[in-house]
């Protein structure tokens, strides 16, 4: 068996604004290499439990671990994070300064040599396609320009592991895509990648495993595909035959059929019995198979059900 490094360990993480719990008892992990996404509704303390995880606030109660360091304590903080590249929610670089001069001073921040710096910044530049724009203060930069600078700003030590806010959030679909190429490159890299997202389809091309908070608790978590299947009678086989001559009432595992035009879409449990029942009928009665196809319920089905459909 492959032993997994845990990079990040929450337990019984806790956070309470006065008397409000904004985070309730959240207990996870995540292993090198992975990218964890953090989902829930406006206001239901991803932001909370990123700046616990990050030594930013300081929990109510309960433990966390990263890089193997008490993100609580002082000085072990300050070690792990030189070690991590963090974009917060809505950071912005500095508008009075160049996109180079921001990435040199935040190369200074993280004590890198000048050559290093000189180095990586011309690399993260041309990589995040700003290099053309060096010499421009950020003032004049877009959303998205600013957004894949601050990206490029923590990647300036080449960390290990990174803590993205909602890293795509309201931006063009050039800079969005600029950036989720990056983030696969970097998990490529063997890089932990800790993400929060309102975007449910980045979350599903992005992550590997997924935990969902609602109200502060952590509801469910678990791979994309496995989310999906805790939502079963959304799945469905979808089939085209010729000539059309089909009643499905007549398999077994059928719990729902609907026509679409000149395709049937079954509604089952089982969707390779499904397939095979489907096979068979057309194969005893001489009938063409034009199209068929499994459909899964997609991530957002999944999430308006555990979230109950309101953005509470
Ligand atoms: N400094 C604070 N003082 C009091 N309440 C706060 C504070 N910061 C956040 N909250 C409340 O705690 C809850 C969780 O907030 P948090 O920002 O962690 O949510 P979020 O999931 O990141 O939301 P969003 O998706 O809108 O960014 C919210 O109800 C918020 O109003």
């Amino acid at each position: 068996m492959i032993k997994m490094n845990v990079v990040i360990e929450a337990i019984n993480l806790t956070k309470y604004y006065g008397n409000f719990p904004a985070v309730r008892g959240v207990t996870f992990s995540v292993n090198e290499g992975e990218v964890f996404g953090f989902l829930g509704p406006n206001g239901a303390g991803k932001t909370t439990t990123i700046r616990m995880l990050t030594g930013v606030l300081k929990p109510t109660s309960g433990q966390v671990r990263v890089l193997g360091y008490d993100m609580t304590r002082e000085p072990e903080k300050l070690k792990a994070r030189q070690r991590m590249g963090i974009v917060p929610e809505m950071a912005n670089p500095y508008i009075d300064l160049t996109a180079m001069q921001n990435l040199k001073l935040m190369g200074e921040l993280y004590g890198l040599p000048k050559w290093e710096i000189e180095k990586r910044s011309i690399e993260l530049l041309k990589l995040f396609e700003l290099y053309e724009k060096r010499n421009i203060k950020v003032r004049g930069f877009s959303k998205g320009m600013r957004q894949r600078l601050v990206l490029a700003m923590a990647m300036i030590a080449d960390p290990e592991l990174y803590f993205l806010d909602e890293p795509t959030s309201g931006l063009d679909v050039i800079s969005a895509r600029i950036i989720k190429d990056i983030i696969r490159d970097e998990k490529k890299a063997g890089k932990t990648i800790f993400l929060t997202t309102h975007n449910m389809n980045d979350a599903n091309e992005l992550c590997e495993r997924i935990g969902i908070i609602r109200k502060g608790k952590l509801v469910a978590i678990d791979t994309p595909e496995g989310l999906k299947r805790l939502t079963k009678e959304h799945l469905s086989v979808e089939v085209s035959l010729k000539p059309m001559m089909f009643d499905p009432s007549v398999l077994s595992s059928a719990l729902r059929v609907e026509r679409l035009g000149d395709k049937v879409k079954i509604y089952t449990n089982d969707p390779d019995k499904t397939v095979k029942e489907i096979v068979e009928y057309a194969k005893e009665r001489k009938l063409k198979i034009v199209s068929i196809r499994t459909l899964s319920p997609s991530l957002e089905d999944v999430f308006v059900e555990i979230i109950g459909g309101k953005n509470d």
